[in-house]
């Protein structure tokens, strides 16, 4: 499976993990699972923990996991991690860059044509150009709403979204997105609705993955 070229990840809920609301292996892997079940596009695997013991066992059951849902797991910041999960076989699993990160260009060059490699672009069209010319496979702008994932991320106009169509790849919105929002974010232009809060903030991920997809028209 080309997941590249595949549509099936281009389009509905984005779930991002956070190790402070699923701080152990056994919570983590059941909210993962049960937020696939109520459908997800993507999973990220977000920790960061310098742990890389736990971070290689975490994203390979997270890895697993996603391969029986056949969904794409991206890999936060980490490209050798990323690297590994693949060269064990793991060919579903990319890897999301913010500007901090690797550059995209060494993470394209490494990890070649095929796996998704996305990127955060907050609320600048030039980042989006350049990551877009680098061989993104999609462009984040956010955030978006207030954030108690990531309180201090810089704020996005929504405009912004319809902007980014010119660069033809699809466009991640992020941050404090909810039930309440996400109809509007999709009108605006977003593609992939990311949310950490409004799939892990609380009990029943299928059912909070499911009222996002109703909400924001994707079910
Ligand atoms: C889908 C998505 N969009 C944006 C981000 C933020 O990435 P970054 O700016 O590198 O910040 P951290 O997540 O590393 O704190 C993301 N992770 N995922
Ligand atoms: C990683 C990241 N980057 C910008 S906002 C954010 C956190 C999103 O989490 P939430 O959906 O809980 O606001
Ligand atoms: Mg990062």
């Amino acid at each position: 499976m080309s997941w590249q070229r595949s549509m099936s990840w281009q389009r509905g809920i984005y779930a991002i993990t956070d190790s402070s609301l699923l701080p152990d292996d056994e919570r983590l892997i059941a909210a993962c699972e049960a937020a696939l079940q109520g459908g997800l596009a993507l999973l990220q695997y977000r920790d960061k923990s310098t742990d890389d013991a736990r971070r290689w066992r975490q994203s390979q059951a997270l890895a697993a996991l996603c391969r029986r849902f056949d969904v794409p797991l991206i890999i936060n910041d980490d490209l050798a991690l990323t690297r590994r999960l693949r060269v064990a076989g793991f060919d579903g699993v990319g890897l999301h860059l913010g500007e901090q990160d690797t550059s995209l260009d060494e993470a394209r060059r490494l990890l070649g044509s095929e796996p998704i490699i996305g990127a955060s672009c907050y609320a600048s069209l030039a980042i989006a150009e350049r990551a877009a010319a680098a061989g993104a496979s999609y462009l984040a702008f956010g955030r978006f709403f207030a954030s108690q994932t990531k309180p201090e991320a810089s704020p996005a106009p929504l405009e912004l979204l319809a902007e980014a169509a010119r660069f033809g790849l699809p466009r991640v919105a992020i941050g404090g997105l909810d039930v309440d929002n996400v109809a509007r974010v999709r009108h605006a232009g977003g593609d992939l609705l990311a949310t950490v809060y409004a799939v892990f903030g609380g009990d029943d991920p299928t059912g909070r993955v499911a009222g996002l997809r109703q909400h924001a028209g994707y079910a």
